[in-house]
């Protein structure tokens, strides 16, 4: 499943849109996840809640969380060089998680049918072995570009097919065999 030219283990992935809510390094309402692979088709990832992120007093909101677990779901599509979206997502939220916490996120895939990409991520408090505050499991199905340029609004599509690094990003995934 692993790609041959996915990233080693320990590398970092790197934003697959700038503008990403999840990982978006221009996006100043993002959550700024960085995820490193990790060996086969996992990776791990590190996410702070903020102030802004809270759902009740000094408490993070579930949706935020929610999206941490997205975003990590979604970069294992950088370790199959796939591009997919996510189709189905269930998170249970175990413990409470305070403002200022660091959740230590990881998320590996299980199983590969066809367009269907499952997997499973946890989000860990304390340090990566502390106790798991939050899981999900989710289904991802493998889009073609298209899906992005024919749904997405013009402007973005536009500004994002004029920047070359944007191109390189997508063109990445389409070589995949
Ligand atoms: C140069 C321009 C550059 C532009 C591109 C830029 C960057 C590209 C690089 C990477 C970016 C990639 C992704 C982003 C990554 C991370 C961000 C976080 C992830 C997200 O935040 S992403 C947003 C939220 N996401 C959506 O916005 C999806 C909306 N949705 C749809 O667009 C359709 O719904 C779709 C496409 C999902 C399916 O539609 P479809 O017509 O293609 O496929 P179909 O329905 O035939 O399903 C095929 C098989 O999946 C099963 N299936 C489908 N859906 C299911 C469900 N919900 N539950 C259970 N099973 C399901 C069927 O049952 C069937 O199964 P079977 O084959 O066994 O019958």
């Amino acid at each position: 499943m692993r790609h041959p030219d996915a990233p080693a283990p320990g590398e970092l992935l790197g934003a697959h849109y700038g503008q990403c809510f999840g990982c978006g390094g221009d996006q100043p309402h993002g959550l700024h996840l960085e995820a490193r692979a990790g060996e086969g088709v996992s990776l791990t990832a590190e996410f702070t809640v903020q102030p802004a992120h809270q759902g009740a007093p000094g408490l993070a909101h579930g949706g935020v969380l929610t999206s941490a677990l997205d975003e990590t779901l979604g970069s294992l599509n950088w370790l199959l060089r796939t591009i997919a979206v996510t189709g189905r997502l269930e998170t249970d939220f175990v413990r409470p998680v305070p403002v200022g916490t660091t959740l230590h996120l990881e998320a590996e895939v299980t199983a590969v049918a066809g367009r269907k990409i499952y997997s499973t991520a946890t989000g860990r408090v304390g340090g990566p072995d502390g106790p798991v505050a939050v899981r999900a499991e989710a289904l991802f199905i493998e889009v073609k570009v298209d899906h992005f340029v024919d749904h997405g609004r013009p402007e973005e599509i536009q500004a994002a097919m004029n920047d070359p690094d944007q191109v390189r990003r997508a063109r990445a995934f389409e070589v995949n065999p």
